[in-house]
């Protein structure tokens, strides 16, 4: 009988007990037989108990497992491989919710069936998804995926490439790589390829010999010299002219560079994390890009979401940026003003954010966001294309409450119009808008 009496759980259960590690034991039907003295330290809540419970209802508070629930379940796929499996997880905690890194490991019988799975969880640090006075924050899916692809290659020395428009976070996305690696106790030395010309570039990059040029009075180390035992982060590479890529690539290729003006042949000991909002693979295309330097350096490409595609995470970033830059004052935004900032399209992405945050300060008086203290941009509708740039896509009925709100709001024609364009009757619009109007 492959069942969990067979599995001496206690035994199971002191095993676990001395591991750093929270962990639990789990049953194939996703109840929790046993957790560890860690995980009762850390997720454990007096008021909630959780042995004989199921870990969905536990760990998300969803009343069915995690793959109905739209996320990804280890647990499918552990007892199909009969293999371990990892996911990046938010997980329901004392504290508030917590990205957490989930490992599963299937237990099996003498004939190979599963009976039950140690669950290991680790906090991950380099993202919070609670308000944050710092650091990365986000919780919705396509932030998630990033993270997880972040916190995979993090312990590799594999190349990382951030792909994303400009403001949606590369620079923090490449600290937060750092700071997960085994190198982060080493620097993190961060290259800005756009603002350097092309007669400085070498010299920044590989330094230079006292008297290789007029003007050298001293011998000065590079950045590459700079970043030895750290992570090299080469900004907006899409920039660097190609007379210099090929320098970048023999960097690359053969972990070794000379100054400038040097004979020496000194050898390079970094990580290299490079950053563009550029598409590289059409510069490659049209002989503007090397396509061995892309090769080189694509290894393991993440692609940062634009914020319009993050919308769920805008109310945790405001209150994270609110928070940043609070000078002791505690900010509040109204739930108008809130949901005006969900439907914006924000070209410019966080780094609008914060720089629309800061200028509704100069008008919020009373430390609260209004509207009114918004700039004019977002008061209308958000619709169409404007400057060449697409801010907005179709309205559509699946938007959540407080983003359709604001497009309703916005919207310059009739009721019936309105309801056109969404797909649904007039009257079915005309209850939901009457129910969020009632809303606080
Ligand atoms: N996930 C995030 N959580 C909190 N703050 C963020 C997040 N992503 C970006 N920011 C903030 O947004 C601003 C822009 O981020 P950053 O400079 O990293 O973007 P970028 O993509 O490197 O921009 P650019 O391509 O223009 O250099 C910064 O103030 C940063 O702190």
């Amino acid at each position: 009988m492959s069942s969990i009496q067979a599995l001496p759980v206690q035994a199971l259960l002191s095993f676990l007990e001395h591991e750093p590690q929270p962990a639990i034991v789990l049953d194939p039907q996703y109840t929790i037989l046993a957790a560890n003295s860690a995980y009762r330290r850390q997720f454990g809540a007096l008021e909630q108990p959780f042995l004989g419970r199921k870990c969905f209802q536990v760990s998300h508070g969803y009343e069915l497992p995690c793959d109905q629930a739209g996320e990804h379940c280890p647990m499918k796929k552990a007892s199909e491989a009969r293999a371990p499996d990892r996911v990046l997880h938010i997980h329901h905690t004392p504290r508030g919710p917590e990205h957490v890194d989930v490992e599963l490991r299937p237990i099996l019988d003498a004939g190979q069936r599963v009976i039950a799975f140690v669950e290991r969880i680790a906090t991950v640090r380099s993202a919070s998804a609670r308000p944050s006075a710092e650091g990365l924050v986000g919780q919705g899916p396509a932030f998630t995926a990033a993270l997880a692809a972040l916190h995979r290659v993090a312990p590799a020395m594999l190349p990382v490439l951030l792909l994303g428009e400009s403001g949606t976070g590369k620079e923090l996305f490449a600290r937060a790589l750092h700071e997960s690696s085994p190198r982060s106790a080493g620097p993190l030395v961060v290259v800005d390829c756009s603002g350097l010309p092309e007669s400085l570039f070498e010299s920044e990059l590989f330094g230079h010999e006292k008297g290789a040029f007029t003007g050298a009075l001293h011998r000065k180390p590079g950045l590459v010299e700079t970043a030895r035992g750290g992570t090299l982060f080469l900004d907006e590479i899409g920039d660097v002219p190609l007379s210099m890529q090929v320098k970048l690539l023999r960097l690359i290729e053969s972990g070794s560079f000379r100054r400038v003006g040097g004979l020496e042949t000194l050898q390079a000991d970094f990580r290299l994390v490079a950053a563009t909002h550029k598409p590289l693979a059409t510069l490659v295309e049209r002989e503007l890009f090397r396509a061995d330097l892309y090769y080189r350096i694509n290894a393991f490409p993440i692609e940062l979401p634009a914020l319009r595609q993050r919308r769920e995470d805008i109310p945790l970033l405001v209150q994270s940026i609110l928070q940043r830059s609070g000078g002791g004052h505690r900010w509040r935004i109204q739930a108008e003003a809130m949901a005006l900032l969900q439907a914006h399209a924000w070209p410019g992405n966080i780094r609008e954010l914060r720089n629309v945050l800061e200028r509704a300060k100069l008008f919020a008086d009373d430390g609260l966001i209004r509207p009114a203290a918004l700039p004019p941009a977002l008061l209308q509708p958000a619709i169409g294309v404007r400057g060449g740039l697409s801010l907005e896509a179709a309205p559509d009925w699946r938007w959540p409450d407080a983003r359709l709100l604001a497009w309703a709001r916005a919207f310059p024609g009739s009721r019936a119009e309105m309801a056109r364009q969404l797909r649904v009757s007039e009257r079915s619009l005309y209850r939901r808008l009457k129910a969020l109007q009632s809303l606080p």
